[in-house]
């Protein structure tokens, strides 16, 4: 592919995720998407097979005519041809070979696969899951994203490697000019001669074969005249750049491994949420010893017949704000039937917005598919609800209004949810307000949030909170619960959360939203045996 159109590519569908995010980012898409890719192959291997036989014919044809003239003396040809011409086995050879040989290869080269190979490509095209260039982009920003949150190291994650786990995918140097260009167009310089330089090393390892390196070299060189070009003017307004837009130095002083390497070793996230978020995504400890000492762990009954024989053991994640996580507090069965149950409708809800002539507008905030589970779709679902109550000391059954209805979300790679409130109104516009209905603002804003996380996730997924300084790990069959009101009835912006990426695996979450209105007399000190 021409420089040009690898170019427009990437451009034309940068212009596409802006709008529509990755539609493809349920891990329940993105497995049904490798099983059309076998489709494809399948076909793409037939063709391979019947071109094969057909070559085969010719090159039997050819061969034969070989064979015949081989042992002949070539010195004079009129006399080479005469001899042939005079012998009445090559005569007969001769023959055979143009009429009778002749007339199989023709009838091969007639019959045409090619036409019908096309057919059934198209067939599996037209599939309504059939990636487009969104998709291909949305794949694109969920790798960079990846790599900032976790701060991966490009060699490793090129050869496989995600955070010290190994995996046989990998990428060609081809890929990683694919990268690099697609950060140049974005303004990440820093990052597209990172992408860049890696392309060269690797198409030095595969000989050229995917991408030749004087090519990559040109790129390099625009790259670094353009980030050096962009820092000089930055240094001008004494404005300063992202990290992957630009290093501190112009890189014709110092080369980009050394200055990365740096950076990460310097790096201050003092204020900033989104520094602090992407540093517990990746497992790093914000809180200080003192409060770490102060964070409890215990087995809680609340004097209930019930958990008496089955103590619940609560973790305190956080002081204030308060976040906890509850162990053990769905089984293998339940966790089945709720993910049964849900994915059937997290398809169609893409299936409706279709019909509707819609755009499927998903943002590039959340990139995770949802579904909402009405407690009188199963029996356990009510079970699940009664549970939460017992758990938690509040009031939810969502007949009532006192909580929502389960909301379940599967995330795909990549899939995420950026740093937000779960309170609704405390932060709403009056326009937005307005558009609620009656009912939603009578039952009061989400006081608290249930969260069950329904697997393990191999790497990243955590649920992070930058202000709270803490991140709860997914750990199947347990929740992260914490109030998102001040008991003043105020939103508590130190509630702020997000999901980080799933790095490796998949996540599904289930989430039940507890109203306010019903709790007035029952918000209970109970959680922390302190208070
Ligand atoms: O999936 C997570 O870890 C967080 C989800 C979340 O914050 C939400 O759904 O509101
Ligand atoms: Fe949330």
């Amino acid at each position: 592919m021409g420089d040009y159109a690898i170019r427009q590519i990437v451009y034309v569908t940068m212009l596409i995720i802006q709008v529509s995010g990755d539609m493809h980012s349920a891990s329940a898409d993105l497995a049904s998407i490798f099983q059309m890719e076998q489709q494809v192959n399948n076909v793409l291997s037939e063709l391979v097979s019947q071109t094969e036989t057909k070559l085969g014919i010719i090159r039997q044809y050819l061969k034969e005519y070989e064979q015949s003239v081989i042992n002949e003396t070539m010195d004079d040809k009129n006399e080479f041809m005469e001899r042939l011409a005079g012998n009445p086995i090559h005569a007969y050879r001769l023959m055979k070979r143009l009429y009778f040989d002749w007339q199989l290869i023709e009838k091969e080269i007639k019959t045409d696969n090619w036409q019908s190979t096309l057919i059934k490509l198209e067939e599996v095209r037209n599939n309504e899951k059939f990636p487009k260039e969104e998709d291909f982009l949305g794949a694109t920003s969920a790798l960079v994203r990846l790599q900032d949150t976790y701060e991966l190291n490009i060699t490793e994650l090129v050869r496989g490697n995600l955070r010290g786990r190994q995996t046989h995918a990998e990428l060609t140097a081809l890929d990683c000019l694919f990268m690099g260009k697609h950060a140049f167009d974005e303004g990440a310089y820093a990052r597209a001669v990172e992408w860049l330089e890696e392309s060269y090393i690797l198409a030095g390892l595969e000989n050229n074969q995917t991408i030749r390196q004087d090519h990559i070299m040109e790129v390099i060189q625009q790259a670094i005249d353009k980030h050096d070009e962009a820092l000089h003017e930055a240094q001008q307004r004494m404005a300063v750049l992202s990290d992957t837009k630009s290093f501190r130095l112009p890189l014709k002083e110092k080369p980009a491994v050394l200055q990365r390497n740096e950076m990460i070793r310097s790096r201050k996230y003092d204020k900033d949420d989104a520094a602090k978020f992407n540093a517990l995504c990746r497992g790093e400890s914000l809180l200080s010893e003192e409060i770490l000492g102060q964070l409890k762990c215990w087995y809680e009954t609340h004097k209930e017949p019930y958990l008496f024989l089955m103590p619940i053991k609560i973790e305190q994640n956080s002081i204030r704000p308060a976040i906890y996580t509850f162990h053990d507090v769905l089984n293998d069965l339940e966790i089945e039937t709720i993910k049964e149950l849900a994915t059937p409708l997290l398809a169609r809800a893409k299936v409706l917005a279709k019909q509707a002539g819609s755009k499927t507008t998903v943002s590039n905030v959340r990139t995770s598919k949802t579904a909402w589970l009405e407690d009188k779709l199963h029996p356990m679902l009510h079970r699940i609800s009664q549970r939460i109550a017992l758990v938690t000391g509040l009031k939810v059954n969502s007949s009532f209004d006192e909580a929502e209805i389960l909301q379940v979300a599967n995330y795909g790679i990549g899939g995420h949810y950026s740093p937000h409130h779960d309170y609704l109104m405390k932060g709403k516009t009056d326009e937005e307000l307005g558009k609620m209905n009656a009912r939603e603002l009578a039952t009061g804003d989400r006081i608290a949030t249930f969260m069950f996380y329904l697997n393990d996730v191999e790497r990243g997924g955590s649920t992070a909170f930058p202000r709270a300084g803490v991140a709860v790990k997914p750990v199947k069959g347990g929740a992260a619960f914490w109030y998102n009101l001040k008991r003043n009835g105020q939103g508590d912006p130190d509630t702020l959360h997000g999901a980080c990426p799933v790095l490796l695996g998949h996540k599904w979450v289930s989430n039940k939203w507890i109203r306010e209105t019903a709790q007035s007399f029952n918000r209970p000190c109970l959680l922390d045996p302190d208070e």
